[in-house]
């Protein structure tokens, strides 16, 4: 054989060797892939982070190891903190298969507002050496935060994030948690990272050298039409994964509103008030009676399961199909099985009234309304009312007033959310179907993000249970106690109507014939409406 017939053929064993290589790692299933990898995940705290811990320790047994980002908080260490997390309710399936789990959860401590990530020396070299894959959690999802603190942990930490991704010599992908509503100034939202007025970099300069005073009076013009520096900063962000990912490969997740679990580990895993759980929650505890709220339109809810199950799918696919540009994957429901505000009001209130929340203030009973009038209204006699009354029960009683701050709380908290409550978007989700289409029919069902399947009213049920089970710890055991309470709050408010009845007689109606003439004239009317029904719904029996 001559030299270049050895060659040619040395050069087509390794074209097919390549080729069967990179077959089979196209081929391999997603657990398979994550066989052997070291994961870093920032966020690892946070309700998805725990989700994504969860999944990935259950359904790729054989991933190597978790490093995850922590810091200390509340008088507690970095390690007691992981400590605890790990004793979570979440955890027990996983528990379950492999009681000794905690040895694969790495932490490293990490302030994510600090220069460097305050991450040591010794981490930076363990990390840049052998993490395969991020999964980017971490943020600040407050609505009301100042926004050089949301730009710090948002933007500025996602920067550095970045950088040290760049130098993590094995890493395969980088995916970035964002949001569905980081664009929501549009209507309708393509998967596409859209441009910013302000160059991010600029923003980050000038902000640096400015007082908190005019930050805080620039804030508005700065965030323009978004209604807050949440998912200004997750713009922001999104434009700095973009222009700073260089030759990594990138995926970035953009969830609507994410919910309790759908399926995974167990069906209504929630652990947290944001969003609708709080909102759900105090609808629950009779504290909330009216949000407003558009009946009609979507509420854009992902089961937390969903997200996860779409974020462990799209890592997979970055890190073997290396996309040149980062693809961007829009994870919400309304255009693929859409259900409205109005839907979910009807069933979180059936289903907290057939299994109440304990020690309720009042008997659950919540209406939305878009009407501004119809809701000051309702805020004036359902919320102010009763909680002056109560606070002056307490007072009377020796007791600190509570109630009407607990009101002013959570009126500031549905103003938050309204924005979000009260309008649609159209989001595509074509990268969705895509990813879906890629995956083995074995890894549609183990990372299933198929939403059509769900079954809303279902998921509402659960949705309510869980945050009574896992954010209230209340015990299903206490449902009957539960109930006789909401049946003494009936016998009360059958008790104060009747009394301000009477009251109402004595001070205005028997003072005056005139007053008396209409009341006996309604009373009459009524009778008579009542023997009309009663008669005709006899004649048709
Ligand atoms: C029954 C009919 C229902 C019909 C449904 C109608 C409408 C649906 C409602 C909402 C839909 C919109 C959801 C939009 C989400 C957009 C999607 C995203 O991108 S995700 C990010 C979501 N982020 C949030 O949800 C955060 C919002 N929260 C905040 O910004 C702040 O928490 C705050 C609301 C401004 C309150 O701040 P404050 O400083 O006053 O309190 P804290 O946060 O420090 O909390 C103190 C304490 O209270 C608990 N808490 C917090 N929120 C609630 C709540 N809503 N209800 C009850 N309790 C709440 C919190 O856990 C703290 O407790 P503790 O001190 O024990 O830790
Ligand atoms: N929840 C939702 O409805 C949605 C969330 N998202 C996005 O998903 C991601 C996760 O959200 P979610 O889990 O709900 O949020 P959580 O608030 O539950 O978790 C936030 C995480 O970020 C960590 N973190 C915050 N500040 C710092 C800091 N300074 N240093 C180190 N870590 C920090 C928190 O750690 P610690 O415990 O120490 O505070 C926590 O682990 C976010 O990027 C969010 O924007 C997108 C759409 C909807």
């Amino acid at each position: 054989m001559g030299r270049s017939s050895s060659l040619s053929l040395c050069v087509c064993v390794c074209v097919c060797e390549e080729r069967r290589s990179s077959l089979t790692l196209i081929m391999t299933s997603i657990s398979e892939w994550y066989a052997g990898k070291n994961v870093l995940i920032t966020g690892a705290t946070g309700f998805m982070g725990k989700v994504l811990m969860e999944k990935l320790l259950r359904s790729c047994p054989d991933v190597n190891a978790l490093y995850i980002l922590v810091r200390p908080k509340a008088g507690q260490s970095m390690s007691e903190r992981v400590q605890d997390m790990m004793k979570c309710k979440l955890f027990d399936r996983v528990r379950e298969d492999n009681p000794d789990f905690h040895q694969k959860i790495i932490p490293i401590s990490s302030e994510l507002t600090q220069p460097g990530l305050a991450i040591s020396p010794e981490d930076v070299q363990t990390l840049t050496s052998c993490i395969n894959i991020v999964f980017h959690c971490a943020a600040t999802i407050r609505f009301d935060e100042p926004l050089k603190h949301a730009l710090q942990l948002n933007v500025i930490a996602t920067q550095q994030l970045l950088s040290l991704a760049q130098q993590m010599q094995h890493l395969q992908a980088f995916i970035h948690i964002s949001t569905a509503y980081a664009n929501c100034n549009r209507r309708h939202i393509d998967e596409v990272i859209y441009p910013l007025p302000v160059e991010p970099k600029k923003l980050i300069d000038s902000l640096e050298w400015m007082d908190d005073s005019i930050i805080r009076d620039i804030t508005p013009h700065l965030i323009g039409d978004r209604p807050n520096t949440y998912t200004y900063t997750k713009a922001l962000a999104e434009c700095v994964v973009q222009q700073e990912s260089g030759k990594l490969n990138i995926g970035i997740i953009r969830p609507s509103i994410v919910g309790a679990s759908w399926q995974e580990p167990f069906p209504g895993w929630i652990d947290n008030f944001n969003g609708p759980s709080g909102v759900f929650i105090a609808a629950g505890k009779g504290i909330l009676r009216t949000m407003r709220a558009s009946n009609d339109a979507v509420a854009d809810l992902i089961p937390v399961d969903v997200v996860i199950n779409l974020t462990l799918a799209a890592g997979w696919y970055t890190a073997v199909h290396r996309p040149k540009t980062a693809l961007v994957y829009n994870c919400t429901t309304g255009g693929i099985n859409p259900f409205h505000w109005g839907e979910i009001e009807h069933h979180v209130m059936s289903t907290f009234k057939r299994n109440p929340l304990e020690q309720a203030f009042r008997r659950p009973n919540a209406n939305i309304t878009s009407s501004y009038l119809i809701y000051q209204y309702w805020i004036l006699v359902s919320h102010k009312f009763p909680a002056l009354i109560y606070d002056l029960f307490l007072r009377l009683s020796g007791q600190k007033p509570q109630m009407m701050r607990i009101f002013n709380r959570l009126h500031k908290a549905i103003g938050l959310l309204e924005y979000f409550s009260s309008q649609d978007w159209e989001w595509n989700s074509d990268n969705m179907n895509m990813l879906m289409s890629q995956l083995s029919a074995d890894d549609r069902k183990t990372f299933n993000f198929d939403v059509r399947q769900l079954n809303w009213p279902e998921y509402i049920e659960n949705y309510c249970i869980g945050t009574k089970k896992y954010v209230l710890n209340e015990d299903m055991s206490d449902i009957p106690a539960a109930r006789q309470h909401l049946r003494k709050l009936r016998n009360i408010r059958y008790t104060f109507n009747t009394v301000l009845l009477v009251f109402i007689w004595r001070v205005f109606i028997a003072r005056s014939q005139m007053a008396r003439n209409i009341w006996y004239f309604v009373v009459s009317l009524c009778y008579k409406f009542l023997s009309y029904f009663r008669a005709s719904s006899t004649l048709t029996q």
